[in-house]
């Protein structure tokens, strides 16, 4: 494991530089994070794919956060809220389960200083180490915290950690087992799981652990309406929500550099309106997104889609 630190990773931060007035992009506007920065954006990155090779998966997702940053650098600046780097951790040695507890740490740390972080992938093994940084934090102030997971995704993630190593596989599985230990509810959404993806032991698992889901085939543009009640109901429940977002929920045509391409997937026009009422819930915590692979990406077609996915989430409710 090693640390790339913000002061080294905003020398990366670069682009294009307009003449004219009022044409600021993010390059120009983030800054290092510090100790009293006021509360903002906070990136973290998560330079990591041990979770999908020990998921017999195809590698890259470790260059995931480069990519990624390099489009989110000349969006134009719309934001309201201060934008901060806040470093990587590398998972370069395998020891996965370490550079979790890292990332956990690091994360813990940015929402204690009144941030919200957002984490850029990675496999989705991101996911474990995510939500115990948001665990960590929670449980300071509050004995049972009830937190949503809203996960876009073809996968459930649900592998039983237990006939398996940990990987980009199990880390919903993970922490619902952490949350059976603590006594704390487990409330976990899955939207855009594919029949075609999961084997029926991992729906039936979902089923027992009452997971609420939506497949790809019910996620149309007319069924829009029902789809934004099922979320909000979901929401209603919970009172802090970790969105988790699997860019092989897409069609492969949108989102053609993941390990693990969808046949059908969910189009953006679905998922992004569903997005905005995550943000607007006033309830939104902590977001990471998951499974980017430059190696497999097409044009950088999938880094320019999240990058899209984030700036849409980082802007003020109009
Ligand atoms: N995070 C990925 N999870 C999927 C991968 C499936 C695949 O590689 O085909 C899973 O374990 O089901
Ligand atoms: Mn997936
Ligand atoms: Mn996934």
């Amino acid at each position: 494991m090693k640390i790339n630190t913000a002061e080294a990773l905003i020398q990366n931060w670069t682009g294009r530089t307009d003449p004219e007035t009022d044409s600021w992009r993010w390059h120009q506007k983030i800054q290092p994070v510090q100790a009293g920065s006021p509360a903002g954006v906070a990136l973290i990155g998560f330079a990591c794919d041990t979770g999908v090779q020990r998921n017999h998966g195809r590698p890259g997702a470790i260059h995931g956060p480069q990519a990624l940053r390099k489009q989110l650098a000349n969006l134009p600046w719309l934001q309201t809220a201060p934008l901060y780097e806040c470093g990587d951790i590398v998972c370069d040695d395998g020891d996965l389960e370490t550079a979790q507890q890292q990332l956990a740490s690091h994360i813990a740390a940015q929402l204690q200083a009144g941030h919200q972080p957002i984490v850029l992938g990675g496999g989705h093994e991101i996911a474990f180490a995510s939500w115990s940084g948001l665990a960590q934090h929670l449980a300071a102030a509050e004995s049972q915290p009830r937190i949503g997971i809203i996960n876009f995704d073809a996968h459930f993630d649900l592998r039983d950690p237990q006939c398996q190593a940990a990987s980009s596989g199990t880390p919903f599985a993970q922490i619902a087992e952490v949350c059976a230990h603590k006594h704390w509810m487990f409330h976990y959404a899955c939207f855009g799981v594919s029949r075609m993806s999961n084997t029926p032991a991992l729906f039936n698992r979902a089923d027992a652990l009452g997971v609420c889901y939506a497949e790809d085939l019910q996620m149309t543009v007319p069924q829009l309406n029902l789809l934004q009640q099922r979320l909000d109901h979901f929401m209603q429940a919970c009172d802090h929500l970790y969105l988790t977002i699997d860019l092989d929920v897409f069609p492969a045509s949108q989102a053609p550099g993941v390990s693990a391409p969808a046949a059908r997937g969910v189009s953006l026009e679905v998922i992004e309106p569903l997005l905005i009422q995550i943000r607007n819930s006033g309830k939104l915590r902590l977001m990471d997104l998951a499974e980017l692979n430059p190696e497999l990406d097409i044009d950088a077609h999938t880094a320019r889609l999240a990058a899209r996915l984030i700036h849409q989430m980082t802007l003020t409710q109009q």
